[in-house]
């Protein structure tokens, strides 16, 4: 699987860089051949043009008529039945077989298409821009750019026709109709002519967008598309009895409105936490009034720590309910690299608790690896720096080894809680309580989105590279802090990484005190 990391998709790049190889050696051998076949009929038709001048007197000559007795003979067929056209397409192929195992498989190519409709419903962009690779957003009419990539593609038709046919085939007509529309105006522009590496044609995006239309209640639309359709396409008989089922329904209850045609986002169940959520990754961490809060502040930290004396962490307490407070510099860069290298071999693609076993979701999309303090001499020392910030023990199992987390296409962690909001949660497999404490290092920077949303808290944190948050998940009286509801935002450009340190009750009962208090 590799649209759930973007390491992954970044080594795709190796794959497709041999693929050209190959492809150039396959077009340097036809080429050759087709010299050889150019050079023969050259040669024959230039002697015809002789010959035919006087068929009688050249035949006369023995050396000319055994000439062409002997081409009629064997070269032609030697030209004809020549296997090297085949040999260079066997060639080819069997260059292509070699890299067959890391090329994407179809739920990579699903993966990212649902990522992209993901930044699109997420930061609210505009189809028709990003087809031209743009990230817009429209406000007041007005087409706003929410980045600009450094390194950007326009889309083809047969791009959105893949997009738009992943909403299909979910029966998601709110992102079918969007994509497949582009598609077809893009399909429309391009004259309808084949090109051999597409998967669909003009006629295909117009049968799966008139269906959508169809599906959404627009049937004039679906109509007229499915007659447009025909015209490319006369004798389709499924398509002739879908255009007298429209035209039926269309007698029967002519539309009202040709606007509403509402067009809604499929729900999903958990609708109530969606918009804040959302609102909060488009802010990107950017605060409204938070300076206003005389309680919050910035300081120069050691937790009276000797080892932190020297160099205090420049700490920013970023909310009191939930305590959440941000760590800047807490990682080097070669820090960061050693963490990331070392956790490269060991990424899988994320789990979620699922009752008492774990399970992949398409609401946490990202590939993780857990690296123990024996990994590498770095894992060790940021344990050793986290304790001395927290002031908290954690030493396996009073902590959980680091997970290192990669994001993929679109990559996010939907809105959850980092400690067990259950009994039979996995977290206590440990035998140390629950994650009263998660200590979260960001390990690079991103161009745009990923930010750390608290939900109920009602902010963001944009990521800060080489920072670190740290915050309570549980009451004093080891209740889980409901404030804490937090999410990644889908990272839409750049490649994110960070590393979880989850700490547990266990272990802190000399560090950090108890209470009765469920406020606390
Ligand atoms: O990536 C983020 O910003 C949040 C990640 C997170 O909450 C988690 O891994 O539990
Ligand atoms: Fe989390």
């Amino acid at each position: 699987e590799m649209y759930t990391s973007l390491l992954n998709v970044k080594q795709a790049i190796t794959v497709e860089r041999k693929l050209i190889d190959y492809l150039k050696t396959y077009i340097d051998h036809e080429s050759e051949r087709l010299e050889d076949v150019k050079r023969f009929y050259a040669k024959v038709s230039d002697l015809h043009t002789e010959l035919y001048k006087g068929p009688a007197t050249a035949m006369a000559n023995p050396l000319v008529a055994f000439t062409l007795i002997k081409r009629l003979h064997s070269e032609w067929l030697n030209v004809v039945h020549s296997n090297e056209a085949q040999e260079n397409t066997q060639a080819l192929r069997s260059s292509y077989e070699k890299e067959e195992a890391d090329l994407p498989k179809l739920e990579d190519l699903q993966g990212a298409a649902q990522g992209l409709m993901r930044l699109q419903d997420v930061y609210v962009l505009q189809v028709a821009s990003l087809v031209r690779g743009l990230f817009q957003r429209v406000t007041e009419g007005q087409p706003i750019d929410i980045c600009r990539p450094a390194v950007s593609v326009p889309l083809s038709g047969d791009d959105c026709f893949l997009v738009g046919k992943v909403a299909y085939e979910q029966h998601d007509y709110y992102h079918s109709v969007q994509w497949l529309e582009e598609s077809v105006r893009l399909f429309r522009g391009a004259g309808g002519e084949w090109i051999p590496e597409n998967a669909g044609t003009l006629e295909d995006a117009l049968d799966h967008l008139a269906f959508s239309h169809f599906k959404t209640g627009n049937i004039s639309y679906a109509l007229s598309l499915s007659q447009e359709l025909l015209h490319h396409d006369p004798m389709n008989g499924r398509v002739l009895q879908n255009v007298e089922k429209y035209e039926r329904l269309l007698v029967r209850s002519p539309p009202l409105s040709i606007t509403d045609h509402g067009l809604k986002r499929p729900t999903s169940n958990n609708v109530r936490t969606r918009d804040t959520y959302e609102t909060l990754c488009q802010t990107q961490g950017s605060q409204q009034m938070h300076f206003k809060n005389p309680r919050l502040f910035c300081d120069f930290f050691t937790n009276g720590n000797p080892g932190l004396l020297l160099l205090p962490v420049r700490r920013e307490v970023l909310s009191l309910q939930p305590y959440v407070v941000l760590y800047h510099n807490f990682i080097t860069d070669t820090e960061a690299e050693d963490i990331k290298t070392t956790a490269h071999a060991g990424l899988r693609r994320s789990v979620v608790a699922a009752g008492e076993k774990q399970a992949t979701a398409e609401y946490r999309i990202s590939k993780s690896a857990w690296l123990k303090d024996t990994a590498h001499s770095t894992v060790g020392k940021l344990d050793q720096k986290i304790s001395m910030l927290t002031g908290l023990n954690v030493k396996h199992p009073y902590g959980e080894y680091l997970q290192v987390v990669n994001y993929g296409i679109g990559g996010h962690y939907e809105p959850h809680f980092d400690h067990a909001t259950s009994p039979s949660s996995p977290v206590f497999k440990l035998k140390t309580g629950n994650r009263v404490a998660t200590f979260m290092i960001y390990l690079s920077s991103v161009e745009a989105g990923g930010s750390t949303a608290f939900i109920y808290a009602n902010f963001s944190i944009p990521v800060v590279e080489k920072a670190a948050i740290f915050w309570w998940n549980l009451h004093r009286n080891g209740q889980g802090n409901e404030d804490t509801l937090h999410a990644g935002c889908p990272v839409l450009i750049g490649d994110k990484w960070v590393a979880n340190k989850w700490i547990h009750e266990h272990g802190q009962e000399f560090l950090h005190r108890c209470s009765l208090n469920p406020e606390e």
